[in-house]
């Protein structure tokens, strides 16, 4: 692996936080006992980590095999500002809070290892003359001695190390850590994990190689339950249930603020504005949240300042708000906190009633550090791996089951909280699922998986067992409430499935989507629906022919900051859609609108069209295109028509066997190309419906063979 490939310590400044961003995917595995030297590239990295894991149980009547469940430990290189190594406590302070002592100095180290941690602090742990054996022995050694003071310079945990000093040669004399002559067998069950933040090396002994990566950090998989599952102390009963129900996972939970709680605290926030600050404690919405948290404190028997803080402080600044007469975005992200924040304190505190440790987490504490985009921040890349380190950390100093706001992180040059965008939980848990490298992420809903459209829409909906994260992701960013449309980029990038399960149905099997999937018989997965959509309409003033007539337009768009959803084109007509998330959010809608066409006009004819929906019909486009990574033909319809239009392409393509007959016939792609009239489908569609993809034949040549065998939605849609 070259050294680009395994990364460089970048350092950025946000607003007074130094961060580092790690690259941890480039993991070497080496294996102890066969290659007994460091061989890897030189570890230039400005600290180690070390951990040592039983995959098995460590057993009381072994003790003291505390290495085998030590924490992991960071040596930091001396830095020019800090010319000296960084004390352990200070490099990590929750893992090892009673060491406040340089490991070079820690009088129950070797003086060999003192020379070695010397060595190996002011080196950073180079490989140098003496190689890479003694170093990592040399670490061994402080992992077990300033990690438990049990285990003294002549303890059998010591000897066993100091036997480790030849490692690899003498798996003996390591595992006499544990005493009684079982060494060996405790030999075999042990990981050991020498990582470095920048290029990570990993020592595995072979006979361990199939242990679970995750055995490392304790967990295995996020479980996400939505304000959906939560909105009661019978739900969160439930849900408590329903993560003890799985006995072999250690789970990260992420929760959503209860019920319509969100809703109610923005409500409480505009009514704040205007009601004047006497009335400000009167506002019903407020009432409402103070009576479901305190209802649900009662019902599960917790103890009432476990939120009666949060709610005073809540009251206060719902009074600030009114005083100020103004609730700007960053104020508004403040108020919309306190449901995670609240909901997770709760649920928390009943884990810890019924017997199971949980440890509460606000995620802007924990390292989820975003950009200052208020109400629709962006997560960081160091995030990831702060906050792995942070719940690893504290996994490894005292097991709890973490439970983690979603939808809240830190703004990096602010330091406030921000807000994911709406359905931000999602995005939590996939970015801790990608931080944590964990086997699976569970989205928990109130619907039996993605469906193959929004039930509220159509009550026929059907759960769709098997989305790629393209699909997901273009069904998210199309309008399908179900997943938050940036949640899916996380898992994608660290190749964690997702599976979207209902908690009110848990044995349903839900949606798992993954990286890819057969789609060899695949047409049409789900119909998506995004509303109040603005449309423009642009035609050239210019002969055919001319070019640059595209790049004019979209650089208007760029120069103004306006983010364009949807595009089809004619070589001199554009018509695009507006996304509204990106548009609606901002106060000066209208003026900007009216710039953008004033711009536009100097080039071009403008119609602007409003109240338009897309409807977008996620599938295997690619079976008939020669478009290639695309997934999704969106069509433009008036709002009034659009639920209209998607009942009956739901009925169309799900319900009349439709897809089975196609999937019986697997009709070959050319077959389908050829059989496209795009004119007559286009004469056959409400004249209010756009098709804005023209060249993915095969499903408009099915949707064109429904409608008209069907004798579907085109004339009851077709306007007056
Ligand atoms: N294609 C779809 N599949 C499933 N649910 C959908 C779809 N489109 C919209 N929804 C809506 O999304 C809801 C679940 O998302 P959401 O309310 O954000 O859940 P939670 O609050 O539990 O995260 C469902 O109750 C359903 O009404
Ligand atoms: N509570 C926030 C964040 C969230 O993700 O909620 P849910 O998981 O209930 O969609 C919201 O309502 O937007």
């Amino acid at each position: 692996m070259s050294a680009t490939e395994t990364g460089q310590t970048k350092r950025q400044e946000f607003g007074g936080i130094q961060n580092r961003e790690h690259h941890t995917s480039s993991d070497l595995a080496y294996t102890w006992g066969h290659h007994h030297v460091w061989s890897g590239p030189p570890l230039t990295c400005s600290f180690f980590c070390v951990r040592v894991v039983s995959v098995g149980q460590p057993s009381p009547a072994r003790t003291p095999m505390v290495f085998l469940r030590s924490a992991p430990f960071v040596v930091h290189k001396p830095t020019a500002r800090r010319p000296f190594p960084v004390p352990l406590y200070n490099a990590c302070p929750p893992l090892i809070p009673r060491y406040p002592v340089s490991p070079r100095r820690h009088p129950s180290l070797s003086p060999r290892s003192r020379i070695a941690a010397r060595f190996l602090l002011l080196r950073g742990g180079r490989r140098g003359k003496r190689g890479g054996k003694l170093e990592i022995s040399s670490l061994l050694e402080m992992a077990v001695v300033l990690r438990f003071p049990g285990v003294a310079r002549e303890s059998p945990g010591a000897l066993a190390l100091r036997g480790a000093s030849k490692l690899g040669r003498e798996h003996g004399g390591f595992v006499c850590a544990s005493p009684g002559g079982r060494g060996a067998q405790c030999w075999r069950r042990m990981v050991l994990v020498v990582r470095c933040q920048t290029g990570a090396a990993i020592l595995k002994e072979e006979e361990e190689a199939a242990a679970p990566a995750q055995a490392a950090a304790g967990f295995t998989v996020v479980m996400k339950f939505g304000g959906s599952s939560l909105a009661s102390a019978e739900r969160m009963k439930e849900v408590a249930d329903l993560i003890l129900s799985f006995p072999d996972e250690t789970p990260v939970v992420v929760l959503s603020a209860m019920g319509k709680t969100t809703n109610n605290l923005l409500l409480a926030g505009e009514k704040a504005v205007s009601c004047g600050a006497p009335k400000a404690c009167e506002i019903p919405e407020l009432s409402v949240i103070k009576e479901l948290h305190l209802r649900t404190i009662d019902e599960l028997g917790l103890d009432m300042p476990i939120v009666s803080g949060l709610l005073d402080q809540l009251e206060q600044l719902l009074k600030g708000i009114a005083m100020m007469k103004e609730l700007t975005l960053r104020t508004r992200d403040y108020l919309v906190s306190f449901g995670e924040c609240m909901s997770t304190r709760i649920f928390a505190a009943y884990m810890n009633k019924l017997g199971k440790k949980a440890r509460q987490y606000d995620a802007f504490d924990i390292g989820f550090i975003t950009t200052d985009d208020f109400t629709n921040a962006d997560i960081l890349e160091v995030t990831y791996p702060t906050v792995a380190k942070r719940l690893n950390g504290d996994w490894m100093d005292d097991p709890a089951i973490p439970i983690v706001t979603g939808f809240l992180g830190k703004g990096c040059k602010s330091c406030a909280v921000t807000t994911l965008g709406r359905g931000g939980s999602d995005l939590t848990a996939t970015t801790i699922g990608k931080s944590l490298g964990l086997r699976e992420i569970q989205v928990w809903k109130d619907v039996d998986g993605v469906l193959t459209c929004d039930p509220n829409i159509y009550a026929n909906a059907i759960p769709v067992p098997y989305l790629t994260f393209d699909e997901a992701a273009e069904l998210a960013y199309f309008g399908a409430q179900v997943l938050h449309p940036q949640s899916m980029r996380p898992a994608r990038e660290g190749g964690i499935p997702v599976r979207v399960k209902n908690s009110y149905n848990r044995h349903a099997p839900g949606t798992v989507i993954t990286k890819s999937r057969d789609m060899s018989k695949s047409i049409l997965t789900s119909i998506v629906l995004k509303s109040n959509v603005t449309m423009l309409d642009i035609v050239s003033t210019r002969m055919l022919g001319q070019y640059g007539f595209l790049a004019k337009v979209f650089s208007i768009f760029e120069d103004l900051g306006i983010s364009v959803d949807c595009v089809a084109t004619s070589e001199v007509s554009i018509s695009l859609t507006l996304d509204p998330s990106k548009l609606w959010s901002r106060e000066l809608i209208q003026q900007e609108l009216d710039h953008v066409i004033e711009e536009l006009e100097k080039i071009a004819v403008v119609h602007l069209l409003q109240k338009r929906s897309i409807i977008s019909l996620i599938g295997n486009v690619q079976r008939s295109s020669l478009i290639l990574e695309k997934v999704n033909i969106s069509l433009v319809v008036n709002d009034s028509e659009a639920k209209q239009c998607v009942q009956a392409l739901h009925s169309a393509f799900f319900e009349n066997g439709f897809l089975s007959e196609v999937e019986a016939a697997d009709v070959p792609q050319n077959d389908l190309l050829t059989k496209v009239d795009c004119n007559t489908l286009v004469d056959a569609l409400p004249r209010s419906c756009l098709p804005l993809e023209l060249l993915n034949q095969s499903v408009l040549f099915f949707f064109r063979e429904r409608i008209e065998h069907e004798n579907g939605f085109v004339t009851e849609c077709r306007p007056e």
